[in-house]
Protein backbone atom coordinates (compact mmCIF):
# COMPACT_ATOMS: atom_id res chain seq x y z
CA UNK A 1 0.00 0.00 0.00
CA UNK A 2 1.58 3.63 -0.45
CA UNK A 3 1.55 5.94 1.72
CA UNK A 4 -1.00 8.08 2.27
CA UNK A 5 0.56 11.06 3.68
CA UNK A 6 4.24 10.73 2.58
CA UNK A 7 6.43 13.04 4.09
CA UNK A 8 9.79 11.76 1.68
CA UNK A 9 9.53 11.22 -1.91
CA UNK A 10 11.55 9.77 -4.72
CA UNK A 11 11.11 10.83 -8.59
CA UNK A 12 12.53 10.68 -11.99
CA UNK A 13 14.65 13.98 -12.29
CA UNK A 14 12.63 16.26 -13.67
CA UNK A 15 12.76 18.31 -16.36
CA UNK A 16 11.02 21.89 -17.46
CA UNK A 17 9.44 22.10 -20.90
CA UNK A 18 9.01 25.71 -21.03
CA UNK A 19 11.92 28.07 -19.86
CA UNK A 20 13.54 31.47 -20.40
CA UNK A 21 17.31 31.30 -19.90
CA UNK A 22 18.06 34.71 -21.66
CA UNK A 23 21.62 35.73 -22.73
CA UNK A 24 24.78 37.09 -21.05
CA UNK A 25 24.64 38.38 -17.47
CA UNK A 26 21.09 37.02 -16.75
CA UNK A 27 21.76 33.94 -18.37
CA UNK A 28 24.49 33.25 -16.25
CA UNK A 29 22.80 34.54 -12.80
CA UNK A 30 19.83 32.03 -13.38
CA UNK A 31 21.42 29.05 -15.83
CA UNK A 32 22.07 27.80 -11.88
CA UNK A 33 18.82 27.63 -10.19
CA UNK A 34 17.28 25.78 -13.38
CA UNK A 35 20.57 23.02 -13.39
CA UNK A 36 20.29 22.55 -9.64
CA UNK A 37 17.18 20.52 -10.15
CA UNK A 38 15.95 19.57 -13.64
CA UNK A 39 18.19 17.88 -16.59
CA UNK A 40 16.59 19.21 -19.33
CA UNK A 41 14.65 22.25 -20.60
CA UNK A 42 13.48 23.62 -23.31
CA UNK A 43 15.08 27.14 -24.32
CA UNK A 44 12.70 29.96 -25.43
CA UNK A 45 14.32 31.76 -28.32
CA UNK A 46 12.72 35.20 -27.44
CA UNK A 47 16.00 36.72 -27.19
CA UNK A 48 16.97 40.31 -29.07
CA UNK A 49 17.61 39.07 -31.63
CA UNK A 50 15.39 36.39 -31.89
CA UNK A 51 16.59 32.49 -32.51
CA UNK A 52 15.73 32.13 -35.41
CA UNK A 53 17.85 29.83 -37.30
CA UNK A 54 19.76 26.33 -36.86
CA UNK A 55 22.95 28.77 -36.52
CA UNK A 56 21.47 30.90 -33.86
CA UNK A 57 20.65 28.17 -31.89
CA UNK A 58 24.05 26.11 -32.19
CA UNK A 59 25.49 29.29 -30.94
CA UNK A 60 22.99 29.83 -28.36
CA UNK A 61 23.52 26.41 -26.78
CA UNK A 62 27.21 27.17 -27.17
CA UNK A 63 26.44 30.22 -24.70
CA UNK A 64 24.46 27.93 -22.52
CA UNK A 65 26.87 25.34 -22.02
CA UNK A 66 29.53 27.74 -21.06
CA UNK A 67 27.45 29.53 -18.53
CA UNK A 68 26.71 26.26 -17.21
CA UNK A 69 28.23 25.88 -13.18
CA UNK A 70 30.68 23.51 -12.33
CA UNK A 71 29.26 20.02 -12.16
CA UNK A 72 26.24 20.58 -13.63
CA UNK A 73 24.50 17.71 -15.57
CA UNK A 74 22.25 19.79 -17.82
CA UNK A 75 21.04 19.86 -21.15
CA UNK A 76 19.38 22.30 -22.81
CA UNK A 77 16.55 21.64 -25.67
CA UNK A 78 17.05 24.59 -28.28
CA UNK A 79 14.16 26.02 -30.13
CA UNK A 80 13.58 27.92 -33.41
CA UNK A 81 11.60 30.79 -33.26
CA UNK A 82 9.18 30.60 -36.48
CA UNK A 83 9.03 34.21 -38.50
CA UNK A 84 7.06 34.16 -41.89
CA UNK A 85 11.13 33.81 -43.42
CA UNK A 86 11.31 30.44 -41.86
CA UNK A 87 13.41 28.30 -44.34
CA UNK A 88 11.48 24.59 -43.93
CA UNK A 89 14.97 23.04 -44.85
CA UNK A 90 16.90 24.87 -42.20
CA UNK A 91 14.40 23.23 -39.57
CA UNK A 92 15.06 20.07 -41.03
CA UNK A 93 18.78 20.42 -41.22
CA UNK A 94 18.19 21.78 -37.44
CA UNK A 95 16.65 18.55 -36.32
CA UNK A 96 18.54 16.37 -38.28
CA UNK A 97 21.56 17.28 -36.61
CA UNK A 98 19.85 17.20 -33.11
CA UNK A 99 20.51 21.14 -32.61
CA UNK A 100 16.74 22.21 -32.54
CA UNK A 101 14.22 19.70 -30.58
CA UNK A 102 11.07 22.17 -31.28
CA UNK A 103 10.11 25.46 -32.94
CA UNK A 104 8.07 28.27 -31.39
CA UNK A 105 5.19 30.17 -33.07
CA UNK A 106 4.83 33.49 -31.44
CA UNK A 107 1.60 35.29 -32.99
CA UNK A 108 3.26 38.57 -33.43
CA UNK A 109 3.44 41.08 -30.79
CA UNK A 110 1.63 38.50 -28.44
CA UNK A 111 4.18 38.56 -25.52
CA UNK A 112 8.06 39.56 -24.69
CA UNK A 113 10.13 40.17 -27.43
CA UNK A 114 7.93 38.91 -30.09
CA UNK A 115 7.42 41.46 -33.03
CA UNK A 116 9.42 39.06 -35.58
CA UNK A 117 6.31 36.40 -35.27
CA UNK A 118 3.65 35.25 -37.21
CA UNK A 119 1.09 37.37 -38.87
CA UNK A 120 0.09 35.01 -41.59
CA UNK A 121 -0.15 31.64 -40.43
CA UNK A 122 -0.66 30.51 -44.31
CA UNK A 123 3.26 31.96 -44.66
CA UNK A 124 4.71 29.25 -42.71
CA UNK A 125 2.46 26.29 -43.88
CA UNK A 126 5.54 24.57 -45.70
CA UNK A 127 7.29 24.62 -42.83
CA UNK A 128 4.70 23.13 -40.13
CA UNK A 129 4.08 20.45 -42.96
CA UNK A 130 7.95 19.76 -42.96
CA UNK A 131 7.89 19.53 -39.01
CA UNK A 132 4.15 17.56 -39.59
CA UNK A 133 6.73 15.08 -41.61
CA UNK A 134 9.66 14.93 -39.31
CA UNK A 135 8.03 14.54 -35.86
CA UNK A 136 9.17 17.94 -34.50
CA UNK A 137 7.02 19.49 -32.17
CA UNK A 138 5.79 22.98 -32.49
CA UNK A 139 5.37 24.69 -29.14
CA UNK A 140 2.66 27.88 -29.29
CA UNK A 141 1.98 30.75 -27.38
CA UNK A 142 -2.17 30.27 -27.56
CA UNK A 143 -3.54 34.54 -27.61
CA UNK A 144 -4.05 36.03 -30.42
CA UNK A 145 -2.83 39.71 -30.37
CA UNK A 146 -6.00 41.66 -31.65
CA UNK A 147 -7.07 44.79 -29.49
CA UNK A 148 -10.20 44.40 -30.11
CA UNK A 149 -10.26 41.10 -27.84
CA UNK A 150 -10.15 41.34 -24.24
CA UNK A 151 -7.24 40.22 -22.73
CA UNK A 152 -8.77 38.01 -20.69
CA UNK A 153 -10.69 36.11 -23.54
CA UNK A 154 -6.80 35.85 -26.03
CA UNK A 155 -6.44 32.54 -25.20
CA UNK A 156 -9.80 31.12 -25.68
CA UNK A 157 -10.26 32.79 -29.18
CA UNK A 158 -6.66 31.71 -30.07
CA UNK A 159 -7.92 28.05 -30.09
CA UNK A 160 -11.23 28.89 -31.94
CA UNK A 161 -9.93 31.42 -34.59
CA UNK A 162 -6.26 29.70 -34.98
CA UNK A 163 -5.41 26.42 -33.27
CA UNK A 164 -8.67 24.70 -34.42
CA UNK A 165 -8.05 25.58 -38.40
CA UNK A 166 -4.13 25.60 -37.96
CA UNK A 167 -4.47 21.40 -37.11
CA UNK A 168 -7.10 20.54 -39.25
CA UNK A 169 -5.01 21.86 -41.90
CA UNK A 170 -1.81 20.04 -41.09
CA UNK A 171 -3.29 17.47 -38.31
CA UNK A 172 -0.08 15.54 -37.88
CA UNK A 173 1.79 18.33 -36.41
CA UNK A 174 2.33 17.93 -33.13
CA UNK A 175 1.52 20.66 -30.81
CA UNK A 176 1.93 22.24 -27.62
CA UNK A 177 -0.01 24.43 -25.75
CA UNK A 178 2.08 26.15 -23.82
CA UNK A 179 1.32 27.87 -20.05
CA UNK A 180 -2.50 27.33 -20.43
CA UNK A 181 -4.48 29.13 -18.17
CA UNK A 182 -8.21 28.56 -18.79
CA UNK A 183 -10.48 25.98 -18.50
CA UNK A 184 -11.26 26.35 -22.39
CA UNK A 185 -7.71 25.05 -22.97
CA UNK A 186 -7.81 22.18 -20.53
CA UNK A 187 -10.82 21.27 -22.16
CA UNK A 188 -9.58 21.24 -26.14
CA UNK A 189 -6.39 19.22 -25.12
CA UNK A 190 -8.70 17.13 -23.19
CA UNK A 191 -10.79 16.79 -26.30
CA UNK A 192 -7.81 15.51 -28.45
CA UNK A 193 -6.99 12.70 -29.47
CA UNK A 194 -3.94 13.13 -30.64
CA UNK A 195 -0.71 15.44 -31.29
CA UNK A 196 -1.58 17.79 -28.23
CA UNK A 197 -0.41 18.47 -25.27
CA UNK A 198 -0.13 21.61 -23.00
CA UNK A 199 2.34 22.70 -20.52
CA UNK A 200 1.03 24.56 -17.15
CA UNK A 201 3.11 26.89 -15.22
CA UNK A 202 3.74 26.87 -11.81
CA UNK A 203 2.56 30.24 -10.86
CA UNK A 204 -0.78 29.39 -13.13
CA UNK A 205 -1.19 26.22 -10.21
CA UNK A 206 -1.23 29.24 -7.86
CA UNK A 207 -2.15 32.67 -8.30
CA UNK A 208 -5.83 33.87 -10.10
CA UNK A 209 -6.31 37.22 -11.15
CA UNK A 210 -7.08 38.85 -7.78
CA UNK A 211 -3.26 38.10 -6.91
CA UNK A 212 -2.61 40.62 -9.21
CA UNK A 213 -5.18 43.17 -9.14
CA UNK A 214 -6.98 43.65 -5.70
CA UNK A 215 -5.61 45.45 -2.60
CA UNK A 216 -3.08 46.98 -4.76
CA UNK A 217 -1.15 46.48 -8.41
CA UNK A 218 1.36 43.86 -7.99
CA UNK A 219 3.95 43.51 -10.89
CA UNK A 220 5.67 40.60 -9.98
CA UNK A 221 2.63 38.65 -10.68
CA UNK A 222 1.65 39.93 -13.64
CA UNK A 223 2.80 37.52 -17.21
CA UNK A 224 1.17 36.73 -20.19
CA UNK A 225 -0.77 34.51 -20.58
CA UNK A 226 -2.44 36.64 -17.64
CA UNK A 227 -3.48 34.71 -15.05
CA UNK A 228 -7.11 34.43 -15.15
CA UNK A 229 -10.31 33.81 -12.57
CA UNK A 230 -10.29 31.08 -9.64
CA UNK A 231 -12.07 28.84 -11.30
CA UNK A 232 -9.55 28.88 -14.63
CA UNK A 233 -6.79 27.89 -11.80
CA UNK A 234 -8.38 24.96 -10.28
CA UNK A 235 -8.96 23.82 -14.13
CA UNK A 236 -5.44 23.94 -14.06
CA UNK A 237 -4.46 22.10 -10.81
CA UNK A 238 -7.10 19.60 -11.50
CA UNK A 239 -5.37 18.98 -15.29
CA UNK A 240 -2.08 19.06 -13.42
CA UNK A 241 -2.92 16.52 -10.58
CA UNK A 242 -4.63 14.66 -12.55
CA UNK A 243 -2.11 11.92 -14.29
CA UNK A 244 -3.24 12.93 -17.67
CA UNK A 245 -0.57 12.27 -19.76
CA UNK A 246 -1.20 15.25 -21.80
CA UNK A 247 -0.61 17.91 -19.31
CA UNK A 248 3.21 18.51 -18.16
CA UNK A 249 5.35 21.11 -16.33
CA UNK A 250 6.98 23.94 -18.34
CA UNK A 251 7.52 26.97 -16.09
CA UNK A 252 8.01 29.31 -18.04
CA UNK A 253 10.44 30.73 -15.72
CA UNK A 254 10.83 34.35 -17.31
CA UNK A 255 13.56 36.72 -15.33
CA UNK A 256 13.18 40.02 -15.82
CA UNK A 257 15.13 42.89 -13.49
CA UNK A 258 13.10 44.61 -10.79
CA UNK A 259 13.44 47.51 -12.91
CA UNK A 260 12.04 46.17 -15.95
CA UNK A 261 8.99 44.66 -13.97
CA UNK A 262 8.29 47.91 -12.03
CA UNK A 263 8.04 50.54 -13.91
CA UNK A 264 4.93 52.53 -15.51
CA UNK A 265 4.93 49.87 -18.22
CA UNK A 266 6.36 46.73 -16.64
CA UNK A 267 7.50 43.56 -18.25
CA UNK A 268 5.22 40.39 -18.29
CA UNK A 269 7.15 37.56 -17.01
CA UNK A 270 7.80 35.64 -13.06
CA UNK A 271 10.44 34.43 -12.07
CA UNK A 272 10.40 30.93 -10.74
CA UNK A 273 13.22 28.82 -10.90
CA UNK A 274 14.70 28.75 -7.64
CA UNK A 275 11.67 27.53 -5.87
CA UNK A 276 9.34 25.63 -8.13
CA UNK A 277 9.89 22.57 -6.97
CA UNK A 278 8.74 22.92 -3.60
CA UNK A 279 5.68 24.98 -4.79
CA UNK A 280 4.96 21.92 -7.05
CA UNK A 281 5.13 19.84 -3.96
CA UNK A 282 3.17 22.02 -2.04
CA UNK A 283 0.28 22.06 -4.81
CA UNK A 284 -0.03 18.40 -5.42
CA UNK A 285 0.10 17.81 -1.43
CA UNK A 286 -2.65 20.20 -0.71
CA UNK A 287 -4.83 18.49 -3.57
CA UNK A 288 -3.73 15.19 -1.86
CA UNK A 289 -1.87 14.07 -5.12
CA UNK A 290 1.25 13.89 -4.41
CA UNK A 291 2.22 10.40 -5.45
CA UNK A 292 1.38 12.25 -9.63
CA UNK A 293 3.85 14.53 -9.48
CA UNK A 294 6.51 12.17 -10.87
CA UNK A 295 4.43 12.39 -13.96
CA UNK A 296 3.54 15.86 -14.58
CA UNK A 297 7.29 17.00 -14.04
CA UNK A 298 9.22 14.22 -14.91
CA UNK A 299 7.01 11.58 -17.22
CA UNK A 300 4.19 13.03 -19.33
CA UNK A 301 6.82 15.56 -20.80
CA UNK A 302 9.76 12.82 -22.64
CA UNK A 303 6.15 10.45 -23.57
CA UNK A 304 5.08 13.69 -26.00
CA UNK A 305 8.57 14.84 -27.05
CA UNK A 306 9.52 10.89 -27.49
CA UNK A 307 12.15 11.43 -25.31
CA UNK A 308 12.98 8.98 -22.53
CA UNK A 309 12.72 9.91 -19.14
CA UNK A 310 15.99 10.82 -16.74
CA UNK A 311 17.23 7.81 -14.98
CA UNK A 312 18.48 9.72 -12.09
CA UNK A 313 16.01 10.97 -9.41
CA UNK A 314 15.70 13.45 -7.04
CA UNK A 315 14.43 12.97 -3.66
CA UNK A 316 12.06 16.07 -1.90
CA UNK A 317 11.39 15.91 2.09
CA UNK A 318 8.43 17.61 3.92
CA UNK A 319 9.12 19.33 7.03
CA UNK A 320 9.82 22.87 8.36
CA UNK A 321 9.04 26.04 6.00
CA UNK A 322 11.76 26.06 3.29
CA UNK A 323 14.03 29.44 2.97
CA UNK A 324 14.53 30.57 -0.34
CA UNK A 325 15.57 34.24 -1.48
CA UNK A 326 13.24 37.02 -1.95
CA UNK A 327 15.48 37.66 -5.06
CA UNK A 328 18.95 37.25 -6.86
CA UNK A 329 21.22 39.30 -7.85
CA UNK A 330 22.39 39.60 -11.42
CA UNK A 331 25.17 42.04 -12.98
CA UNK A 332 22.08 43.99 -14.43
CA UNK A 333 20.21 44.58 -11.00
CA UNK A 334 17.82 42.22 -8.88
CA UNK A 335 15.59 39.18 -10.25
CA UNK A 336 12.72 39.16 -7.80
CA UNK A 337 11.78 35.25 -6.96
CA UNK A 338 8.01 34.26 -6.70
CA UNK A 339 6.37 34.04 -3.80
CA UNK A 340 3.17 31.93 -3.45
CA UNK A 341 2.30 33.53 -0.56
CA UNK A 342 1.85 30.50 1.54
CA UNK A 343 4.86 28.23 3.60
CA UNK A 344 6.80 25.82 1.46
CA UNK A 345 7.07 22.80 3.20
CA UNK A 346 8.94 20.28 0.90
CA UNK A 347 12.71 20.57 0.29
CA UNK A 348 14.67 19.06 -2.55
CA UNK A 349 17.60 17.18 -0.89
CA UNK A 350 20.62 18.50 -2.08
N1 LIG B 1 5.43 34.62 -19.91
C1 LIG B 1 5.75 35.89 -19.86
O1 LIG B 1 5.02 36.67 -19.25
N2 LIG B 1 6.85 36.37 -20.45
C2 LIG B 1 7.78 35.66 -21.28
C3 LIG B 1 7.26 35.44 -22.66
C4 LIG B 1 6.19 34.38 -22.79
O2 LIG B 1 6.42 33.23 -22.43
O3 LIG B 1 5.09 34.68 -23.27
C5 LIG B 1 9.09 36.42 -21.32
O4 LIG B 1 9.93 36.14 -22.19
O5 LIG B 1 9.32 37.26 -20.45
ZN1 LIG C 1 4.50 32.78 -24.00
ZN1 LIG D 1 7.50 31.86 -21.83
Amino acid sequence: MPDKNPTRLTIRRPDDWHLHLRDGAMLRAVLPETARHFARAIIMPNLVPPVVTAAHAAAYRDRILAAMPAGANFTPLMTLYLTEATDPEDVRAAHAAGIATAVKLYPAGATTNSASGVRDFEKVRPVLEVMAEIGMPLCVHGEVTDHEIDIFDREATFIDKVLKPLRKKVPDLKVVMEHVTTQDAVDYVRDSIKNLAATITTHHLIINRNHILAGGIKPHFYCLPVAKREAHRIALVQAAVSGDKRFFLGTDSAPHTDALKLQSCGCAGIFTAPNTMSCLAEVFDAAGKINKLEDFASLNGPRFYGLKPNEDTITLTKGDPVSYPAHIDTEDGPVTVFDPGFDLHWRVEE
